[in-house]
């Protein structure tokens, strides 16, 4: 629930109309800015919760609101110094007149009266980019600049112990950075279609899509938010939204036509759908099966609704309910263990989560991940493959996991993979959110002698 935050109206004097549309807008951020860092939720659920039951924003509302929320995460290790408070004073109205000039929104009429706000305290006399800001660096220079008592650098963008758990090589830091704050496209995969027909099917809906040079069915659907309901080629099933990383996954499975999967922690089937359009894709009618299996029974629902939507028959779900296979052992000749994890790989989409988990989201996970993996691995057959993935950027959920499990199971032995991106060969694969625009993956493929 959101509880209404003070109001700024009697300490801020908003005389124009853009002024008082901007303290309106600052006091729905404040709310959902506290509700999401008090409540400890996703600011996407706060924000859906929020526009569902207040329907008096239009859109352009909706993105300023929007907009300007996420970006207050996307740079919070630099504004957490700015704003200390908890209230809508002249910090917060820095903050909000910072995040525009962060990233070039397009109402410089609010940045400016913000910007005002914030200037009425005796404590701020904040000036405008002088040029767009494009790099971390770029941005970090401005702040420093507007700020001659505080220090700020490009690292403190992630929490600490992002870096302590990440193990990141210096090398790459800067790149890393540089990814997780900024938003990664819309990727999309086509299913039922070629990439070439979906991308002329979206064209021909003014969709602007553009082909992976990765694999020959994905597709990126740029930066713009997208109704989906609203695309005839989603409503069959034609494209799914699947992150281009998340797609790495499938391919690194690889399954052929005639092949029995298991997808063990399929969730609502992103990589379910993923494995058979792959195998439709060698052979429209495919002999191979994928059992789809998760300890929640609502994702399994939604799987089926989307597999229908596609017109895919081949998947089948057994709901994971006891320590016991919900499948016969042995007998599959791929099984695929996207672990349930801290999704540090996915903080670009939702960069609230940075703040809102601590360590222990990575490190906690360890005993459960190795617990499903190992009893995933009974249904793997003789010379079948067994593959672990998660959506996290830590050691301890990847490669740590894998060790130990092979520890114990020497019938098991790693398979060198290619990287996709980068044509590295690796037995313990990391894809790195700068490496192609995308979210942070890791995958590991085994084979059972
Ligand atoms: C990373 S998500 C899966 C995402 C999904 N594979 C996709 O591509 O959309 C991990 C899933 O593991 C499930 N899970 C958590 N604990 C589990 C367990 N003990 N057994 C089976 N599934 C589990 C969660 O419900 C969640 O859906």
């Amino acid at each position: 629930m959101i509880e209404p935050s003070s109001s700024p109206q009697d300490a801020f004097q908003a005389g124009t109309p853009a002024q008082k549309r901007a303290l309106s807008y600052s006091n729905t951020i404040h709310q959902l800015f506290i509700s999401v860092m008090n409540e400890k939720l996703p600011a996407d659920r706060i924000v859906g919760e929020y526009f569902r039951i207040n329907k008096k924003h239009g859109s352009k509302d909706r993105r300023v609101i929007r907009e300007s929320l996420f970006a207050l995460f996307r740079w919070w290790g630099w504004l957490k110094k700015v704003h200390t408070s908890e209230q809508q004073d002249a910090t917060w109205f820095a903050c909000l007149s910072l995040v525009a000039e962060l990233e070039a929104h397009k109402w410089p009429q609010f940045s400016e009266a913000w910007r005002e706000f914030a200037n009425q305290s005796a404590e701020f006399s904040l000036s405008q980019a002088s040029q767009i800001l494009t790099s971390v660096s770029d941005r970090c220079e401005y702040l420093n600049q507007q700020f001659s008592h505080l220090s700020f650098n490009d690292a403190e963008l992630l929490p600490e112990w992002f870096w302590t758990v990440s193990q990141v090589n210096d090398a790459d830091k800067q790149a890393v950075i540089e990814a997780m704050c900024s938003r990664p496209p819309i990727w999309g995969r086509a299913q039922t279609l070629t990439q070439e027909q979906l991308i002329a099917s979206l064209a021909s809906k003014d969709i602007v899509a553009i082909a992976s040079e990765f694999f020959d069915d994905a597709v990126s659907l740029g930066h713009k938010s997208i109704n989906l309901n609203a695309i005839d080629a989603y409503q069959r099933g034609e494209l799914e939204i699947q992150d281009l990383g998340s797609q790495v996954i499938g391919q690194i499975c690889a399954p052929k036509a005639d092949e029995q999967w298991w997808d063990t922690c399929s969730g609502a089937g992103g990589k379910t759908l993923q494995l058979r359009s792959l195998m439709l894709r060698q052979d429209s009618s495919a002999s191979g099966e994928i059992v789809s299996s998760d300890i929640r029974r609502k994702p399994l629902e939604e799987l089926l609704k989307r597999a229908k939507r596609a017109g895919f028959n081949g998947i089948t779900t057994a709901p994971w309910k006891s320590d016991d296979l919900p499948v016969k052992a042995s007998s599959f000749d791929g099984v695929l263990v996207d672990a349930p994890c801290s999704c540090t790989g996915t903080w670009r989409r939702n960069p609230d989560m940075r703040w809102l988990d601590e360590a222990s989201v990575v490190t906690d996970k360890h005993a459960l991940q190795l617990d499903i993996l190992t009893r995933s691995a009974k249904a793997v057959k003789s010379q079948g493959q067994l593959v672990y993935a998660t959506c996290s950027l830590s050691p301890i959920e990847n490669e740590q996991v894998v060790n130990a499990f092979l520890a114990e199971n020497s019938e098991f032995e790693l398979q060198t993979l290619t990287h996709p991106f980068t044509g590295e060969q690796t037995q313990l694969l990391t894809i790195w959110p700068h490496e192609a625009d995308t979210d942070g993956m890791f995958v590991a493929k085994m084979k059972k002698r």
